[in-house]
């Protein structure tokens, strides 16, 4: 048997980090969405017990680094499963770009082999695989919109952000996360945004307000170290998007536009910068 899932990229609407715990991680709250940009996974069954990793994308790993595989495996290891399974990924969404693509990957291939498997496994507990992978998978296993807290595991749900054209472009650079937390000094943050300024203009479905609120406290350290992205976020503003931030640790910046008429403009004027530019709707 062969099934489908899809694996749509995040957004940070916000995100703010509280402190630097003792594990390393750092306490963050960000609010999270899904917009229409997704990777294809295709799982199929294979007798042999063994996991193999293909993709059109030359520029990811196909082994055991991939989280797709590290996502079967570990669902492998703890339902005891002896089948084998070949994944195969169409990566369309860009990658180290802060738009969780792997995340999305390990999420979609969890989801994938509870069906093909026939394991029954409550989302909640995918959640908790989940996020043995990373921080962002349990957000990814479910999707939606959601308040993310402790590392970011911690999910509560929100209604979704009213509906808008989100661009997103992405320089050709890419960010290592973990260098860009390692690089933030939370206890001299500049600007925190404000969590509950993005949470009640949401439940309002205050699109302006949402704007106005967007914030990212990734954004002072990538910023600086690659004036790129900055020159990239003052090209969106200037093209007319309504609200601009950059994506998790970036480099990928996305504007979000209410009026569809504005789109072809953004999107061209960003196309003359850098070649990833995608106009996409958020997902609902
Ligand atoms: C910044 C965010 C925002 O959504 O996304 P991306 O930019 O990666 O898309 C996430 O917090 C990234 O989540 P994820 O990419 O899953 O991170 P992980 O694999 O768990 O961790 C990568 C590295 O980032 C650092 N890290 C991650 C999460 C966190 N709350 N504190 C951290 O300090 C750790 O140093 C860790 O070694
Ligand atoms: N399935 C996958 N898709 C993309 N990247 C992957 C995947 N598996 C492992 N990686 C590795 O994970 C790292 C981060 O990728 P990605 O999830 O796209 O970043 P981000 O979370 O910043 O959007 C990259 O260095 C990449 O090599």
């Amino acid at each position: 048997m062969k099934i489908f899932e899809k694996a749509p990229a995040k957004i940070n609407l916000s995100l703010d980090v509280l402190h630097k715990r003792p594990d390393g991680y750092h306490e963050v709250e960000m609010v999270m969405t899904m917009v229409d940009l997704a990777d294809r996974i295709e799982m199929q069954e294979m007798a042999r017990d063994t996991i193999i990793i293909s993709s059109q994308a030359g520029y990811i790993p196909l082994d055991e680094k991939n989280l797709a595989f590290q996502a079967a495996r570990l669902i492998k290891d703890r339902y005891d499963v002896k089948q084998g399974v070949y994944i195969h990924l169409d990566k369309r969404i860009p990658v180290a770009a802060g738009l969780a693509g792997g995340s999305s990957d390990a999420a979609a291939t969890l989801r994938g082999l509870n069906r093909l498997w026939n394991l029954n496994i409550p989302n909640e507990e995918l959640q908790v695989l989940g996020a043995e992978l990373g921080s962002d998978v349990p957000f990814c296993v479910t999707g939606g919109t959601a308040l993310a807290t402790g590392r970011g595991e911690k999910l509560e749900h929100i209604s979704a952000p009213p509906q808008c054209w989100v661009v997103l472009a992405k320089p050709p650079i890419n960010v290592s996360t973990s260098e860009i937390y390692g690089k933030l000094n939370a206890r001299e943050i500049k600007h925190h945004p404000s969590t509950s300024g993005v949470l009640s203009a949401i439940r309002d479905k205050q699109f302006d307000r949402l704007c106005d609120n967007l914030g990212n406290v990734l954004e002072e350290v990538t910023l600086d170290l690659y004036p790129e992205v900055r020159h990239l976020k003052e090209c969106m503003q200037r093209l007319g998007a309504d609200g601009v931030l950059m994506s998790g640790s970036g480099p990928t910046v996305f504007g979000l536009v209410s009026k569809e008429a504005k789109v072809p403009r953004i999107y061209n004027g960003l196309r003359g910068f850098c070649k990833d530019v995608y106009a996409v709707r958020m997902l609902t």
